[in-house]
């Protein structure tokens, strides 16, 4: 059974006359025990998604499962508890100002109705996992944005939830720091067995530490799957637009223009996948069909313990033994004609 399952889930909200549908007709099933990315522009709807979660909004129709249970048809007092098992962190950290490291991290621990003791001993651990236990007495703004984010993360853990949302929970933060903490969350995840739901507009952060993703158009799910099967072969133009901000295989319009420029012969590009067979049929091919070749352009990746990337070749001689090596490329990968 999934942890958190979307049932053809729509909101909408009333805005004077006008309708907006913030959440149309989603389905999603995220497992128990892995992280999970949903990625998006600002507007398509991922804070509703996370407020839905957590039932700080009610949907317009469709059910909601957590762990079985339809949330959406729970009364107040029962949504506590659902509450109560989902950590929540935030951009901007919302940590209180005027408490400290350690009173911040105590808090949930407190309205939950710990005893005294048991909170210091609680709060002492979690300080250590995440690695601030010399500045359990400082206040927050003598804090470095990574350090906020860390005592964040340790207040959304204190009472053991089972779920942690990240909503944009490195978007204020520098490359480094944000790599820091998407480590310290991966450990959540590895070493806790916390589920994590990521909602980011970075594909940096679906790349480093998410196992599936889903990416949001419009309030609508329009591409899901493994990270590596987004990454290698995204399918919508958006998710495309999304991989390519951090992988540069594939040449786009302005490289194109350069590379006409520089070489006259036909420029194709070149699938590769992880059976790694490109380069042996390409060696093969080109003293068979009189074709010599250029490298221009490429790149390949790893993730999830797989390969994928492309590779863009100039191809130089006859039509039709350029036609024929293009034809003995297709026999074990994508090629397109890029630029004749
Ligand atoms: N309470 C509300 N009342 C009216 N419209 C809302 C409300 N909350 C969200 N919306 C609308 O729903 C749509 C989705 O908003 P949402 O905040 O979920 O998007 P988002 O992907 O989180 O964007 P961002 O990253 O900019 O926060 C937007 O058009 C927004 O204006």
């Amino acid at each position: 059974m999934p942890l958190i399952e979307f049932r053809e889930v729509t909101k909408s909200f009333r805005s004077g006359d006008a309708t907006i549908t913030a959440i149309d007709g989603v389905s999603l099933s995220i497992e128990r025990g892995e992280i999970f990315g949903i990625i998006g522009y600002s507007g398509a709807g991922k804070s509703t998604l996370v407020r839905l979660v957590n039932a700080l909004e009610k949907v317009t129709s469709g059910a909601i499962l957590i762990d079985g249970v339809d949330i959406t048809q729970l009364p107040e007092p029962k949504l506590r508890g659902v509450r109560a098992g989902i950590g929540m962190i935030f951009q901007q950290f919302n940590l209180f100002r005027s408490r400290t490291v350690f009173g911040n991290i105590a808090y949930p621990l407190k309205v939950a109705g710990w005893p005294k003791e048991k909170r210091k001993e609680r709060v002492a651990e979690l300080l250590a996992f995440v690695g601030l236990t010399e500045k359990a007495w400082v206040y927050p703004d003598q804090l470095s944005g990574g350090q906020k984010q860390r005592v964040g993360i340790a207040r959304a853990l204190a009472t053991n939830p089972a779920i942690l949302l990240a909503d944009e929970s490195t978007s204020a933060l520098d490359p480094e720091t944000t790599a820091d903490v998407l480590a310290l969350l991966k450990r959540v995840n590895r070493e806790l067995g916390v589920t994590i739901v990521v909602i980011t507009h970075e594909m940096e952060v679906v790349r480093s530490i998410a196992d599936r993703v889903a990416v949001l158009d419009a309030g609508r799910v329009i591409e899901s799957g493994s990270v590596f099967e987004l990454f290698s072969d995204p399918q919508t133009v958006t998710a495309q637009r999304f991989v390519g901000t951090v992988l540069r295989n594939q040449p786009e319009a302005d490289d194109l223009e350069r590379l006409r420029g520089k070489h006259s012969g036909r420029i194709v590009s070149a699938r590769i996948h992880d059976d790694g067979r490109l380069g042996a049929v390409l060696s093969d091919a080109v003293g068979r069909h009189n074709v010599r070749f250029e490298i221009v352009f490429g790149g390949i990746s790893a993730l999830q313990g797989r390969s994928f990337g492309s590779l863009t070749l100039e191809l130089i001689g006859e039509d039709a033994g350029v036609d024929a090596l293009i034809a003995d490329l297709r026999a074990v990968t994508e090629v397109e004609e890029v630029a004749a």
